[in-house]
Formats: structure tokens, sequence, C-alpha cells
């Protein structure tokens, strides 16, 4: 079997006091994407960083299509590593025309083997006809599509992008992501972005990683870092989330707004926990002629195809619910929330998510 494209063993970095990576595991394997996300300082660029060979890292190994580019006493240099970067600004050069900035890493290669693969990568992003422009006559997606086949021209192992859409405007991002995506597919490209949209790490990973504080939270699917958090943490920071103090008995779990679910396996529990509930798992109805206390809407968003509901429950929490756009109920209307039939919540016991009953305490 063939190495993984990129792997970090037990990588550290510091800066100063301050923990930029902090025993970090990963490996990429070839032909993936993999998106990084977290909040801000949170280490993604000194990941990217570590990878492209910018920084050396105090402690592990970091190894490139199976060969130790960092790690006791060895450095290999970033020209020297298999590795292309896509920066947030191009980084292109003004006043090379396109094909010579594409030609830029190619400067081992004969002339004509170095022409004929600037050819084949300005035809892999539909820029051949634009191959004697200069940058500055290029648009914003034309520009990055420059960034990315003099990224892909050397053949790389991996190419790593630095939010390469943020400083294109909404409607071309999603074009240029398509774009950009597609050609790593068709190339069968490894590629590690760095983004801080959650929706655009969901949607063109493979992988997504979160990283907190220098450490992965976790490394998964998209649909398992959605739908399965790891912890506390992932479940907010990856799309919406309300928490509700819930407990399981003989295999039910129940929460304020009733029965959620049934727990398989949970049989003999009788646990405190709290269930994670986003806004598309929550159902609403009108609680007609309802007499006292109970949920009533306090705030309404309208966001075109869906419209999301702000329900204040008995206790004072409050849970949120998406509904199609023909249904509003008005602030103040009392409703009855509960869970969309065949969810099955993350459970969390303290900020880590469970899929087992905890184990009983010690008879001491
Ligand atoms: N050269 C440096 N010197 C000192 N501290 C640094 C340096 N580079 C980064 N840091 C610190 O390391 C931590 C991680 O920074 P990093 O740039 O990797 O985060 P990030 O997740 O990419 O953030 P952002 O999303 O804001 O770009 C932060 O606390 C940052 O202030």
């Amino acid at each position: 079997m063939s190495s993984p494209a990129l792997v970090f063993e037990g990588v550290g970095k510091s800066y100063g006091s301050i923990p930029a990576a902090v025993d970090v595991d990963l490996e990429v394997q070839r032909g993936e994407l993999v998106t990084l996300i977290g909040p801000s300082g949170c280490g993604k660029s000194t990941a990217l960083r570590l990878m492209a060979g910018l920084e050396r890292p105090d402690r592990g190994r970091i190894l490139v299509a199976g060969e130790v580019v960092a790690g006791p006493g060895t450095f290999v240099q970033p020209e020297k590593r298999r590795v292309g970067m896509v920066f947030q600004d191009h980084a292109l050069f003004p006043h090379l025309s396109v094909e010579r900035n594409v030609a830029f890493g190619l400067i081992d290669l004969p002339r004509a083997e170095r022409k004929a693969r600037v050819a084949e990568v300005l035809g892999l992003v539909r820029l051949a006809d634009k191959a004697k422009r200069y940058p500055h006559e290029l648009s914003g997606g034309e520009q990055q599509r420059v960034a990315l086949a003099r990224a892909l021209a050397p053949k790389p192992a991996v190419v790593l992008l630095d939010e390469p859409f943020s400083s294109l405007d909404e409607n071309l991002r999603a074009q240029v992501r398509a774009e950009l995506v597609g050609v790593l597919r068709a190339t069968g490209t490894t590629a590690v972005f760095v983004t801080h949209d959650q929706t655009e790490a969901l949607s063109i990973g493979d992988r997504v990683v979160v990283m907190q504080a220098g450490h992965i939270e976790q490394a998964d699917t998209p649909q398992r870092v959605f739908e399965s958090p790891a912890s506390r943490f992932v479940a907010s920071f990856m799309g919406d989330a309300d928490f509700l103090p819930a407990h399981v008995h003989s295999a039910l779990l129940t929460c304020e707004i009733g029965v959620v679910s049934t727990v398989p396996g949970w049989g003999r529990a009788d646990v405190d926990v709290e269930v994670v509930l986003r806004p598309h798992e929550v159902a609403l109805s009108p609680a007609v002629g309802r007499k006292g206390e109970g949920p009533e809407v306090v705030a309404v968003e309208y966001h075109g195809a869906f419209v999301l509901h702000t329900v204040r429950l008995a206790s004072g929490r409050t849970l949120r619910s998406w509904q199609q756009h023909a249904v509003r109920y008005p602030v103040g209307t009392p409703v009855e929330a509960s869970v969309v039939a065949g969810v099955t919540p993350t459970l969390l016991v303290g900020d880590r998510a469970v899929v087992a009953p905890p184990a009983a305490p010690p008879l001491s």
C-alpha cells in the first residue's frame, strides 16, 4: 500500500508561551481533500505552515509522501518538499505573465518539458487562452486559478490552500470554489484547505478537521462532524446547536419537551445527560387552546427558503427550529416543540459526546 500523502505524528509548536499545535496527529490519504477549521487563533495557519516548511515543529515528525520532512535532526526546506501553496491573496508575481508565473516552480525542467507542463496545467484550469496576460488583466477568480495552476505545475504530493476564497465576493466565491475543487478532484490531487466558513468546510472536504487551542477536537467525515460531534465545542462550532438537560432511563431519552428518542443499548442506564438539538431536528406545532405556561415563540428570523423560530420553554431555556418558508408563527404564539421522528441526537456528559452509558463509579 502506498504511504499517506501527509502525516503529522505528535507534532507540537509553541510561540513563546502560546501553544499553536499541541500533540497533533493527522494522516491525509492520497487524493483526499481535507478542510481545517476552528476559531481565530486555534492554529490552522500554523498547521499549514508546518506542512509547508515555513515553521519548524518543536516536537514530533512530519512526513510528505512517506519522506520525513521535519523531525529530530531533519528539516527539509520548503522548496525541496513536494508541497504546493495557494494563498488567499493569490501572491502572483505582478510583473510576470500568466505562463511565466506558472513556470516559476519548474526551473529545473528542460525548456520543452516546462512549456508543455505550463500548457497542460493552464488547460486544466481553463486559462490556456490567457497565457500571455498579466495578473492585473485577470479577474479575481482567474487569478486564483493561475495560483492553483502554479501550485499544481511541479506535481506536488499535497497542495495547501490558505483561505483561498476569502478575498472573493460571495457570488464569485461559490463559482471559483466549485472550479478549484473540480480541478483538484479531476487530477486526484491531495489538498488541505484552511477555511473560516463552516458550510465551505462541510461541503468541500472528504474530511473536516476541527481545531481548538492547537488541538484537533475531531477529524472526521463532514456528516459525522455535523451529526455526531465529538464534543460540546464541535457541536456548537459546526452549525447551530441548543443543549437541554436530559435523562436516560429504561433506554428512553427524555427532556423538557418530552420523549426524544430511544437509546438502544442503554437499557440498564439511569443517567443525567445533555441532549444536543439542531434547529432542523426540532418540530413545532401550534398549541391551540393551551392554558397556562408552555413553550412560546420569542423570535422569528426570515432566511428565504426557511424561517428560524426561537422558542422559550417553560424553564426559560430556548430552542431553535427551522420551518419551511411558508410557516411563520408570530412572536407570542404558544407552541408545542418536539424532536423530528427518526433523529438520534448527540448526548453529552460534561463536554464530551457519549455513545455508550458512562461507567458506574467503582464501589469503594
Ligand atoms: N509568528 C508568531 N509569533 C507569535 N505568535 C504567533 C505567531 N504566529 C501565530 N502565533 C500565535 O499562535 C496561535 C495560532 O495562530 P494561527 O495563525 O496558527 O491561528 P489561526 O487558526 O490560523 O488563526 P486565524 O483564523 O485568525 O488566521 C495564535 O495564538 C497566534 O497569536
